[in-house]
């Protein structure tokens, strides 16, 4: 795919107002472009698997809103869906029936989900997972894994992945000591490490939080035996097996990494592909565990827009459509052809990389080390990665912007698209 003339004057102008108006000029900062520099791009608008922005050139989009445009931007019926539903109000603040129809989907899908609250973000979804897990256990300690991102609740942001690992910020100002001091760090992959905490933290720790398959510190799958290990442990320690799904859910398989890996957390968080593109979150688990939320038990949380009747359409809309059959093996085809493609146009011009795929979500590093955790994650080449993004960008493919995220592809994304995305990277990385 090549732009005739790459001009982004209209962006510039864009952004150089954003700047004046909103931090960084942006709402999340990976969108600023820090960590691969030049000129974010500014949408105009979105289709399928394809993006347009405001000067008019059109790129082929494999960040997909962060994980959201599974089935495509803007899909048809996702959007008529919603004209219907707009006619009849956009918030209730009250209880409706379309409530009823996504829990009893993601329910259905879920393997350990056998009550679920819907939230309005993934970082709502996480935080309020962290409160019930202790709520539950009666303890305060948690572990995450460096390099895993959990949203941006003050708990979590130790060692974490995604726009703080981008920015190579250490852990946030504004964050008390006396907050991240009951969260415990391993690296990712080492059970030797968890083991060690949990005889360091006897009865102390709550349980365990992670990404299953981890896309905040670039695409980082679990190694053999890992998430099965995990399992093992935190059930001898009485402590609390919890998966961050916001971002695998409904991508890695319909029901999860825990059903494509057969490991079954006692909670889960999802997000991303359940909201369509609309703001939603949502945390489930045992029926024993989930009666603790309130107003079924004590343990408090709550949400003016939560189960509001707009997003749950778009979420339930997306998940029929994923519904249809051949939509992950139709993933896991093209994603596989997209990463092998790109490896080996990579070496073929001379770079160290390693990479993958598990349905659709990817990532490449340029890096000569397969990549086992955040310090391996780390070794890799950013610089690289950052002029590779640009030159990507200028052929008309729209790269996460940053080496430490995923790729996600959709059901959007024809072959073709993908032929065109390796052909472009080979001439791309001839230069870089
Ligand atoms: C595993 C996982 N858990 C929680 C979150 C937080 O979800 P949100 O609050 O951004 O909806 C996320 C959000 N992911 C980032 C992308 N790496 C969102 C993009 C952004 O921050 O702008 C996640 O990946």
């Amino acid at each position: 795919v090549t732009t005739t003339s790459f001009t982004t004057t209209k962006s510039e102008e864009i952004f150089a107002q954003a700047q004046k108006l909103m931090p960084g000029g942006v709402n999340s900062p990976v969108r600023a472009f820090k960590s691969v520099g030049g000129q974010p791009i500014v949408f105009d608008r979105v289709n399928g698997a394809y993006i347009w922005d405001v000067d008019n050139n059109k790129y082929i989009d494999y960040v997909g809103s962060w994980g959201p445009a599974i089935c495509g931007h803007a899909h048809p019926e996702v959007l008529s869906a919603l004209k219907e539903v707009l006619e009849k109000g956009t918030s209730f603040g009250a209880p409706c029936l379309l409530e009823n129809v996504l829990a009893e989907m993601v329910i259905e899908a879920v393997p350990s989900i056998e009550m679920v609250r819907f939230v309005n973000s993934g970082t709502e979804a996480c935080l309020s997972v962290l409160r019930l897990m202790r709520a539950y256990t009666q303890r305060n300690k948690i572990i995450k894994f460096e390099g895993c991102y959990h949203g941006h609740g003050d708990m979590f942001l130790v060692q974490a992945g995604s726009g703080v690992a981008t920015l190579g910020l250490p852990d946030s100002p504004g964050v008390p000591k006396n907050v991240t001091s009951d969260t415990l760090t391993a690296p990712y992959n080492d059970l030797e490490a968890v083991k060690k905490l949990f005889e360091d933290n006897k009865g102390e720790i709550a349980g365990v939080i992670l990404e299953p398959v981890v896309g905040n510190a670039g695409f980082v799958p679990p190694d053999a035996g890992f998430l099965e290990g995990l399992r093992v442990i935190t059930e001898e320690n009485d402590a609390l097996l919890v998966f961050d799904e916001v971002m695998t859910g409904f991508r890695i398989a319909y029901g999860g990494v825990q059903e494509k890996f057969g490991v079954t957390p006692d909670l889960t968080t999802l997000g991303k592909v359940i909201g369509g593109g609309l703001p939603v979150g949502a945390y489930g688990g045992k029926k024993e565990i989930m009666s603790m939320v309130a107003p079924a038990g004590p343990m408090y949380q709550a949400g003016t827009l939560s189960g509001n009747p707009l997003a749950m359409m778009a979420g339930i809309k997306t998940l029929e459509l994923l519904q249809k059959p051949g939509s992950y093996e139709y993933l896991e085809k093209i994603t596989n052809q997209l990463i092998t493609g790109l490896l080996d146009v990579a070496r073929k011009a001379g770079h160290q990389v390693n990479g993958g795929n598990i349905s659709g979500m990817f990532g490449m590093f340029f890096s000569d080390t397969p990549v086992h955790n955040y310090d391996d994650a780390k070794k890799a080449d950013t610089a690289k990665f950052g002029r590779f993004h640009r030159g990507m960008l200028e052929k008309g493919v729209y790269l996460a912007p940053s080496q430490f995220e995923a790729g996600f592809t959709s059901l959007a994304h024809t072959e073709e698209d993908i032929e065109a995305t390796i052909k472009a990277a080979a001439e791309v990385l001839k230069e870089v």
